[in-house]
């Protein structure tokens, strides 16, 4: 899979010669898509079908799909690169989030951008089946001129009973009061201050509260495992026999086949839907019996169906594709914890620095030594301003991407800030993050205005730490372990431990010059004296190493170009007075 949208700086095509491709299966509007096409390949293909999507798949970042495409496991499997799935709608029942999430797909849809349509819709299938609109339309197209058989009933003055008092089902509360309907609603997560202001006179406290007392029933919750079949048979005898339902929010909310009875045998006289259990509904199916069935008014899944509202909820998941694939963030991700794209700017110096710190754990504290990440406990400390940032999950799963980095198949560019915290679990790492307010919980007089510490507790207790800070968008390392250093962590690292005494500097360079190695950058880091930030412990064991021994140790910091090969690190190990050698890439 391509490199995580949300902590991901790279760009997305890393030889940067093709240009980001985005597939569009269904007719979405071109309004959105035309604010995609000046950075993007854009394929629109309607009617693409499944086999055709799992073979296309592999080479697209981006897939804008509406409710006809099913966004399976097996397809997003098969993608490669895939970054973003766009669903220019609101139910995401088509797309198997789970599967997403797990790769770190983000999820977007438009929340708002058809709920005018869907309540206006409701409200049509509301009148055109208490007016038998539809079968009086087809009658007089065939000829006929039925007005005896087709006598309706009026909607003002009856109730309304709405299930799912959502952003829909208020709207077709307000609707039906406008039409002088009474409006009993059926919802116990809804607000009741939200509903009495939309007009809605009661709150029934359960099914069997709500049916005996409708003429109509509309229903807008989701398709969940406790919706599904909400109304059967049982529900259906419970309404009066002059009772019309509607339904444009998914298909199985109502038993299919018990509707068909319902009407069949006369406990209720009507109803108008435009969802099914399968769409297009499959010959011989439930569904098929309910569209064709003449006591109800259907279309074909048309509640989103407007201009407008294809036009909103276009222009609504474009600009989210947008900012995600480069690098940003969306506002109606339903897998990805929501951070204001203001807020992600502001970090992500911060977010390469985590990420970096990360890497140099694994690399220089655990690959050297054999160790392994996993089991330990990883604690980031915010100072300075970052400490007043509430939303640090970009920096969370920037660690993360950084420990697992150089121990993945991946190189850890499958982790985001969708799937950090399953990966996290699966790699047994358990992060805890502090907001250093105040000072002394840190590092005392700090010199830069943002710093992050990271102290690593293994399971005999014993700690490492990495400090780094930010300046202007360059990171540094200002601490490694007892070490105080102030270098860049990027490209290749051999990082060594020795003893600080003269002669050092000249005999790995002989030892690099010999394996035809330059070195880019040197830097040499010494013991912290003050012992800023690490535990008593520590502290006393790193004194009488120095009492001990009669000479400091070091850090030398060695930024080198060429091929740090298994050979050069063994020769580095053998040189005068190393005592560990350890290679980094970042
Ligand atoms: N036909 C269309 O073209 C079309 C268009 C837009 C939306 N929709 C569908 O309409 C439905 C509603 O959309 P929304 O935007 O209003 O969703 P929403 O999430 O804003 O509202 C759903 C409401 O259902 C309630 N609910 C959940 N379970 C319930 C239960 N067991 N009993 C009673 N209430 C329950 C929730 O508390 C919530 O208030 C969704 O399924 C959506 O996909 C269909
Ligand atoms: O969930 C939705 O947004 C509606 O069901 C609309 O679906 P559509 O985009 O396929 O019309």
């Amino acid at each position: 899979m391509a490199p995580a949208a949300l902590i991901d700086d790279h760009s997305p095509t890393p030889d940067g010669s093709e240009r980001p491709r985005i597939l569009v299966p269904e007719k979405v509007s071109p309004d959105g898509l035309a604010m995609l096409t000046e950075h993007y390949d854009v394929d629109s293909r309607p009617g693409l079908s499944a086999e055709e999507l799992l073979r296309a798949i592999p080479s697209y970042q981006g897939l804008i799909v509406r409710s006809e495409t099913k966004v399976t496991a097996a397809v997003l499997a098969a993608a490669r690169k895939l970054r973003v799935v766009a669903r220019a709608g609101v139910g995401v029942d088509n797309i198997d989030v789970d599967a997403a999430t797990r790769q770190g797909i983000i999820v977007v849809n438009s929340p708002a951008g058809n709920i005018l349509a869907a309540a206006e819709h409701t409200v049509a299938l509301l009148l055109a089946a208490a007016r038998n609109v539809g079968r009086a339309d087809a009658t007089l197209k065939q000829g006929g001129w039925e007005r005896s058989r087709l006598v309706g009933v009026e909607v003002g003055r009856k109730t309304l009973g709405i299930i799912g008092l959502g952003k829909v089902g208020i709207k077709v509360a307000r609707m039906a009061v406008g039409l002088g309907m009474q409006v009993v609603g059926l919802d116990p997560y809804a607000s009741p201050d939200i509903a009495k202001q939309a007009g809605v006179a009661r709150l029934a406290a359960s099914l069997e509260e709500l049916l005996p007392q409708v003429d109509f029933l509309t229903v807008h919750t989701p398709l969940l495992a406790s919706t599904l079949n909400l109304l059967g048979e049982e529900q259906f005898r419970a309404m009066r026999p002059t009772a019309r339902v509607l339904n444009v929010a998914r298909g199985g909310v109502y038993n299919e086949d018990a509707l068909v009875r319902a009407l069949d045998e006369g406990w209720i006289a009507g109803a108008g839907i435009d969802v099914f259990t399968s769409e297009p509904p499959a010959p011989g199916s439930s569904a098929e019996r309910v569209a064709s069935h003449p006591k109800v008014v259907s279309t074909p899944h048309l509640g989103a169906s407007t201009v407008e509202a294809q036009e909103n909820v276009s222009l609504d998941v474009c600009a989210q594709v947008r900012e995600i694939l480069r690098g940003g963030l969306p506002t109606a991700a339903v897998n990805a914890p929501l951070i204001l794209p203001e807020e992600y700017r502001k970090l992500q110096p911060f977010v390469r620095l985590v990420e970096r710190m990360g890497g140099l754990y694994t690399q220089h504290f655990v690959g050297a030594k054999g160790g392994m990440v996993g089991g330990r406990r990883f604690e980031l400390v915010y100072h300075g301003e970052l400490a007043g940032v509430s939303n640090t999950r970009p920096l969370f799963a920037a660690l993360i991407k950084g420990l697992v980095s150089s121990i993945s198949d991946g190189g850890g560019r499958d982790v985001n800030i969708v799937n950090a915290t399953l990966i996290a679990r699966d790699k047994g790492i358990a992060v805890s993050e502090t907001h250093a307010r105040d000072e002394s919980e840190g590092f005392g007089s700090r010199a830069y205005a943002s710093s992050v510490t990271l102290r690593v507790v293994g399971s005999g207790g014993e700690q490492q730490v990495i400090e780094g800070y930010v300046s202007g968008q360059n990171v540094y390392i200002s601490k490694l372990d007892r070490f105080t250093a102030n270098f860049t962590p990027e490209g290749t690292m051999v990082i060594l431990h020795n003893y600080d005494e003269p002669g050092k500097i000249g005999n790995v360079g002989m030892v690099l010059g010999r394996h035809a190695i330059n070195i880019t950058f040197m830097q040499v880091a010494s013991l912290d004296v003050n012992g800023h930030g690490h535990g008593g412990q520590q502290q006393q064991q790193q004194q009488d190493v120095v009492m001990r021994d009669g000479s400091n140790e070091a850090l030398m910091i060695l930024g080198v170009d060429g091929q740090v090969t298994k050979e050069v690190l063994e020769d580095l190990g053998k040189s005068e007075g190393i005592l560990d050698v350890s290679l980094v890439r970042l």
